[in-house]
């Protein structure tokens, strides 16, 4: 359970002063996510997500993350939307934390993602692109090539076990090869950036809701296929299914065209979207937060996707012609 700061009754009452939505009638804690404090919010206007911002969210960027998923919701796009205070703002503060009340998505993320699972995530990606194009605030990838070598660097200096020492010379050889070969011209624009199954919900054959926005940044639209490519497309026991591939790369090709330049660097996209969730799950894993409901992620699962991503030369390899 990703909860790290509690909230008092009399907080929740303060915070819910400034709204109108009634009383709050229950607040749990959610059993997901990593990265924030979640609670489901019951009040006398309905459900909400009451989300107070942990630390990797920096608040200087909450405008962006919140203006983002009004935008794409008045796009039309699955987004919730943030709700508003009586002050026009939609961001307050509890506990000392930066927070926000959002809209409640309903729907169902799934555990085992089918082939056409992946289909609707690669349409509801290129949409996301799409509708995401005119938005007009930016914000840079704080997890791009820049940043993984310090955060490398700061692994060396965890106090780790040995299983992790053992992978830091490939680690450091392999952002090696990135620096060198990280493409600097591709299609650019918001990316979701961590589109994982569990953030989307899935309501019988279509998608219901896209939700956690808190990584989203200007970067290549082909970086945000090469994480969904490692989030979706490896079974539990690490094998890569080159059908939920083709399913995803052709879905998101139904509504955004790939050029040339994006298919020819996406096995070093996917070797660097493998990388930056290596290194921020090894980092979470050597600096767990004492007291906190939260379960870290394995760094060994993106170790084998690494591997798979640095044996591929082509395309070919991920189910296109
Ligand atoms: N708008 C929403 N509607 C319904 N459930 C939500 C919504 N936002 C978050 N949740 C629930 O909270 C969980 C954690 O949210 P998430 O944004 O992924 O957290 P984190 O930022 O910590 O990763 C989700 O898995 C989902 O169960
Ligand atoms: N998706 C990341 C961790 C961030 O998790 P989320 O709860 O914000 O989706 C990972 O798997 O390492």
């Amino acid at each position: 359970m990703a909860v790290y700061t509690e909230i008092s009754d009399d907080e929740l009452d303060a915070l819910l002063d400034q709204y109108d939505l009634g009383q709050a009638l229950s607040c749990k804690g959610i059993a997901e996510g990593v990265e924030n404090s979640n609670y489901l919010l019951h009040t006398e206007a309905g459900y909400f997500i009451l989300t107070l911002y942990e630390k990797r969210v920096n608040a200087k960027d909450l405008p962006f993350f919140l203006g983002l998923m009004e935008h794409l919701a008045a796009g039309g796009f699955m987004s919730p939307t943030p709700i508003t205070a009586k002050d026009g703002s939609n961001l307050k503060e509890v506990a000392g934390r930066p927070a926000a009340i959002i809209e409640f998505l309903d729907g169902r993320s799934v555990r085992r993602a089918t082939p056409n699972h992946c289909a609707l995530l690669g349409q509801t990606l290129a949409l996301l692109h799409t509708i995401g194009s005119d938005f007009k605030l930016t914000r840079s990838n704080t997890l791009s090539l820049a940043s993984w070598r310090p955060l490398y660097e700061s692994c060396l200096n965890s106090n780790g076990s040995s299983l992790e020492d053992d992978l830091l010379p490939d680690i450091a050889a392999e952002i090696d090869f990135l620096e060198k070969h990280w493409p600097n011209d591709l299609p650019s624009g918001v990316i979701h950036a961590d589109l994982f199954p569990d953030n989307i919900f899935f309501l019988k054959d279509r998608v219901s809701g896209v939700i956690d926005y808190y990584f989203a940044c200007n970067d290549f639209f082909a970086y945000d296929l090469a994480i969904c490519l490692n989030a979706w497309c490896f079974e539990t026991d690490g094998s890569f299914n080159i059908t939920k591939a083709r399913k995803l790369l052709n879905g998101y090709r139904e509504v955004r065209a790939f050029s040339q330049q994006e298919l020819e660097f996406l096995p070093l996209l996917c070797r660097g979207a493998a990388i930056r969730f290596l290194l921020t799950r090894l980092y979470d894993w050597l600096n767990q937060v004492e007291g906190a409901l939260v379960k870290p992620k394995d760094p060994l699962e993106y170790f084998k996707k690494l591997q798979f991503h640095q044996a591929v030369t082509t395309v070919a390899a991920y189910g296109l012609d």
